[in-house]
C-alpha cells in the first residue's frame, strides 16, 4: 500500500467495537502504519472469536494488532480513538467512556451511520452531549465494503468535523492508495447523508424483493431530492446529499450484494428475517421525528415508516407513492 507522504506513521490508535466494520477499521489503520489496539466487550461473540482465531467472516487480523477487552487500556493508550458500534448504543457507550476520565485531549472518530431514533439527533451531537463539547470529534463515512477493501479494491471516503485542522490531521494520518479521503465541508450534511443512505438502501431492497429493481434510478433521484430538502431545513448544505456520504454510497448500498440494509429490505418483503445490523431501520424512526421538527415532507421515508412500524403492505404502500399529485421535479 502506498501512502501520500514519506512520513513514518506510528501513532497509537484504538478502535472501539469489533464487529464487521470496527475490525476492518483496525485492519486498515494497522496497514497504513499505526500501532493499533482493537477493543471489544469481553463476552461479545465477535471479540471471543477474534481472540481465539484472529479471524472473522471477512478478514484475518495481523499479529501486531493488540486485542483488548479493557476499555481503560484502549482509551488511555491512544491519541486517536475510533468508535464503530451500533448507532443506538452510542449515547450509553459515550457515558461509559466519560466515566473513564481519560478522554481529555483525545480525538474521537465516529465510524458509524445512524441517527438517534428517539430524538433525530446526529451522532456527533449525541457524543458531544454525553462527553462534553470540548472533546474533538470527527466522522468517517462514505462508500466501502470490507469484502472489496480486503481484495485491494480502492474507494473514496470523507472525513468531517467542526474543525478543519482536526479533519486535515486525521486525513493526513489515514490517507492511502486504498482509501482516498476528502475533507468534509458540512458535518450536518455528512452525518445526515450517511445515516439516510441506509434508509434508501432498505427501500432498494424492497424494490429488489418485489421485482421492481428498475425503479432504483427513480429512487436515487427522488430519495436525494427529499433528503436534500430536509438537509437544507436543518442548516446543512443541500449539495452534500450528492457527495460521498450519501449519493456516493448508493452503489455500495442500493446495488450491492454485500449491503445489510438492502438485504434487510429484500428479506422483509419476501417474508424472511435478516438478523444482522441494518442501521436504516432506526434511522427511519429518527427521520419521522426530524420531518415533524423541521416541517419537511419525506414521502419515501414516510412510506417506509408505515411498512416497518405500522405493518402496512410493502407493495401497496410503495405503489401508493405513484398516486401522489403531479408536481414540478425540483419544486
Ligand atoms: N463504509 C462504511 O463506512 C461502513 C460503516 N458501517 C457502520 O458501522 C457501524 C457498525 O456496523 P457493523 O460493524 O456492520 O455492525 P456489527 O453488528 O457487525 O458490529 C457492531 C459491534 O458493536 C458492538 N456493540 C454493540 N453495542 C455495544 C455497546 N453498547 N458497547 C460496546 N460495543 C457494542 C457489538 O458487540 C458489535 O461488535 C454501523 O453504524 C454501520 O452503519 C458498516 C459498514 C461499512
Ligand atoms: O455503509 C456501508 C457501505 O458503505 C455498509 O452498508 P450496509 O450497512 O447496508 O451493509
Amino acid at each position: 500500500m502506498k501512502m501520500n507522504s514519506e512520513k513514518v506513521r506510528f501513532m497509537n490508535i484504538s478502535v472501539l467495537g469489533c464487529g464487521r466494520w470496527g475490525t476492518f477499521i483496525a485492519w486498515y489503520v494497522n496497514k497504513v502504519g499505526h500501532n493499533v489496539t482493537l477493543w471489544g466487550r469481553e463476552h461479545s461473540i465477535n471479540y471471543i472469536r477474534l481472540k481465539e482465531t484472529r479471524k472473522n467472516d471477512y478478514l484475518s487480523l495481523p499479529e501486531d494488532i493488540e486485542l483488548s477487552n479493557s476499555l481503560y487500556k484502549a482509551v488511555s493508550s491512544a491519541k486517536i480513538i475510533i468508535i464503530s458500534i451500533s448507532a443506538q448504543e452510542l449515547r450509553s457507550f459515550a457515558c461509559q467512556l466519560n466515566s473513564i476520565n481519560e478522554i481529555q485531549g483525545k480525538t474521537f472518530i465516529l465510524c458509524m451511520k445512524g441517527l438517534e431514533a428517539t430524538s433525530g439527533k446526529r451522532l456527533s451531537q449525541v457524543f458531544g452531549e454525553a462527553v462534553g463539547k470540548n472533546i474533538d470529534v470527527a466522522v468517517w463515512v462514505g462508500p466501502g465494503h470490507v469484502q472489496d477493501f480486503v481484495n485491494n479494491i480502492p474507494n473514496c471516503m470523507v472525513i468531517g468535523s467542526e474543525n478543519i485542522e482536526t479533519t486535515k490531521k486525521i486525513v493526513q494520518e489515514l490517507n492511502s492508495d486504498l482509501i482516498r479521503f476528502y475533507y468534509g465541508q458540512d458535518l450536518i450534511g455528512n452525518e445526515i447523508g450517511a445515516a439516510t443512505k441506509n434508509v434508501m438502501g432498505i427501500a432498494a431492497g424492497m424494490l429488489d424483493g418485489l421485482n421492481y429493481s428498475s425503479l432504483k434510478g427513480s429512487l436515487m433521484a427522488r430519495g436525494t431530492r427529499e433528503l436534500s430538502r430536509l438537509l437544507r431545513a436543518m442548516g446543512g448544505n443541500d449539495l452534500t446529499i450528492y457527495g460521498l456520504s450519501h449519493l456516493g454510497d448508493y452503489e455500495a448500498t442500493l446495488f450491492s450484494m454485500h449491503s445489510h440494509n438492502r438485504k434487510f429490505g429484500q428479506a422483509l418483503v419476501q417474508g424472511e428475517r435478516f438478523e444482522k445490523l441494518a442501521e436504516g431501520v432506526s434511522t427511519v424512526r429518527a427521520l419521522r421525528e426530524l420531518s415533524k421538527q423541521y416541517d419537511v415532507e419525506l414521502p419515501i421515508t414516510n412510506a417506509l415508516y408505515e411498512i416497518l412500524f405500522e405493518n402496512k403492505n410493502a407493495k401497496d404502500t410503495l405503489e401508493d407513492l405513484f398516486l401522489r399529485p403531479v408536481k414540478f421535479e425540483f419544486q
